[in-house]
């Protein structure tokens, strides 16, 4: 496990900002070196506003956006082109606005699609397009994302991986279906766990208020049944990037030093 390492940012705005610089070097680094990069994005408030900020960013320009694989950590199971999906809200926010290469966007499958509402099914399809696409080198059935980035909910859940629910248990399968999620859609499609620790870099976005609490519990200790947050982390690095309303009940021994 890589222990976690924070930065605090003054506000959400900034905070989006920053966490979009942080990811377009990211990105373009990876291009460099191997040719291609893959990110792992999440929906809700904070991963929208990031990808919003990337679209507003003048450097985003020196991403090569054809040579990336875009994966989500977890979709709402819902028809396609649903307001509520994370794929459409992406796609808003960004996506319609870059020279992508359609083959490498990998949405989660919707409610109306090949697999109908047979959301076992549609995780089981996800699952295998996750393991297709890994390399020898990846060991396992998973590729080896450069970042994979979670918001953290007010009750600490991440993906759709909430608190106490199967699906923060499994140990075995990548990818699962999510039935009776306290957040509306109850049906979700989700990455568990162990897919998500096979990213070389885990950030966990948390802004606002109502994330005090649950940055505070994640991060001091709790045990990733009860708080799903605790139990997400990269090969090489767990960052959780903030702002102070969310960093405001974390333990003075946790807040870094820079944001003392
Ligand atoms: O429903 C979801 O919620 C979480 C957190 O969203 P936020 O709006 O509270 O930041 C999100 O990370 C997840 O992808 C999404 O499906």
């Amino acid at each position: 496990m890589t222990p976690p390492q924070l930065v605090v940012h003054r506000d959400k705005e900034l905070m989006a900002q920053a966490a979009a610089a942080r990811l377009i070097t990211k990105i373009v680094d990876a291009q460099a070196s191997r040719g291609h990069a893959s990110v792992v994005l999440t929906g809700g408030r904070n991963g929208n506003g990031l990808l919003a900020a990337l679209a507003a960013a003048p450097a985003r320009d020196a991403v090569d956006w054809s040579r990336l694989d875009l994966w989500w950590g977890d979709e709402r199971f819902l028809p396609e082109g649903d307001p509520e999906r994370n794929v459409t809200q992406a796609r808003e926010a960004l996506l319609d606005a870059v020279p992508l290469d359609p083959a490498r966007v990998h949405a989660m499958p919707a409610s109306d699609g090949p697999y109908g509402d047979d959301v076992d099914a549609a995780a089981a399809a996800y699952a295998d397009e996750l393991a297709a696409a890994a390399e020898p080198e990846d060991h396992g059935p998973v590729p080896t994302f450069d970042v994979l980035m979670l918001g953290v909910g007010p009750d600490t859940h991440v993906a759709s991986l909430f608190p106490e629910l199967p699906a923060v248990r499994e140990t075995e399968r990548t990818v699962v279906g999510v039935r009776g999620a306290p957040k509306p859609p109850p049906v979700r499609v989700s990455l568990t766990l162990p897919a998500i620790r096979a990213a070389r870099e885990v950030w966990l976005l948390a802004a606002g208020e109502d994330k005090a609490e649950a940055a505070a519990i994640a991060l001091s200790g709790a045990g990733e049944i009860q708080a799903p947050a605790a139990g997400a982390y990269g090969r090489g690095r767990t960052l959780w990037l903030l702002d102070a309303a969310a960093a405001s009940q974390l333990p003075r021994a946790l807040y870094p030093p820079a944001s003392a």
